[in-house]
């Protein structure tokens, strides 16, 4: 089994070398302004420079306007955009036509009955990430990267006709299982394998890739 891990929120030169020295296949840059993970669209330029086709470059955008990820686009290279709001099917396609690079629409998820919004999307996003919806007793929750899971049997033994990542609450610690319980073939973590919100940690990031590529 060939488990892809995607590393989401880096924000320096030394952890997005880590996150491409273990062998991460996606690295991650947040451009939600309110999130302790974001960059400006001029650090990602510089931060994705060196990547080169090592890894997929993926762009994290909450319910963006298309100025911003205009901005965003001039001043870094994309391979994914990473539609993480509430964004509606027609704005999904909007985003993929108007803009010609792939998109993975985020499907939220807190009963087992969410999972299916996920066939709404199939024919307008590239990918599909499965994450967590915000907890509603958290106080300032995040639109994701709250560290929180969801139960990974909603997913289990069932397929799309787009590849699909999981997230929510990955660690090291926990992966495998989430692996074994939801089936999926790639794994998304951002809070996991940080020492606190916005602040990653190399090592975890290496522990993490090398953990989910041992399996
Ligand atoms: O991480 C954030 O700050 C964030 C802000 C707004 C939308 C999404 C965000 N994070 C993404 O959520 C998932 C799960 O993260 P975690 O591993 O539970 O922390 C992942 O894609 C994050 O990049």
């Amino acid at each position: 089994m060939s488990i892809e891990v995607k590393i989401c929120g880096l924000s320096t030169p030394e952890t997005m070398d880590a996150a491409l020295d273990a062998g991460a296949d996606y690295v991650a840059v947040n451009f939600f302004p309110p999130s302790p993970r974001s960059v400006t669209s001029g650090l990602a330029g510089e931060l994705m420079r060196p990547v080169g086709d090592r890894a997929v470059k993926v762009g994290l955008f909450v319910d963006a306007e298309d100025a911003f990820i205009e901005e965003v686009l001039r001043a870094a290279s994309l391979d994914l955009l990473q539609l993480h709001g509430s964004e509606s099917v027609e704005r999904v396609e909007a985003i993929r036509t108007g803009f010609g690079v792939p998109v993975m629409k985020v499907i939220k998820i807190r009963g087992a009955e969410d999972v299916a919004r996920v066939e709404d999307f199939l024919e307008v996003s590239d990918r599909i990430l499965f994450d967590a919806a915000p907890p509603a007793d958290l106080e300032n929750p995040l639109p994701g990267g709250n560290a929180v899971s969801f139960d990974w049997t909603y997913l289990r033994g069932k397929s799309w006709s787009k590849p699909w990542m999981l997230a929510g609450g990955l660690t090291v610690e926990n992966l495998a299982r989430a692996v074994e319980l939801s089936g999926a073939p790639a794994l998304d973590v951002s809070s996991g394998v940080e020492d606190r919100p916005g602040v990653k940690n190399p090592d975890k990031i290496r522990a993490f890739v090398r953990q989910a590529k041992s399996l």
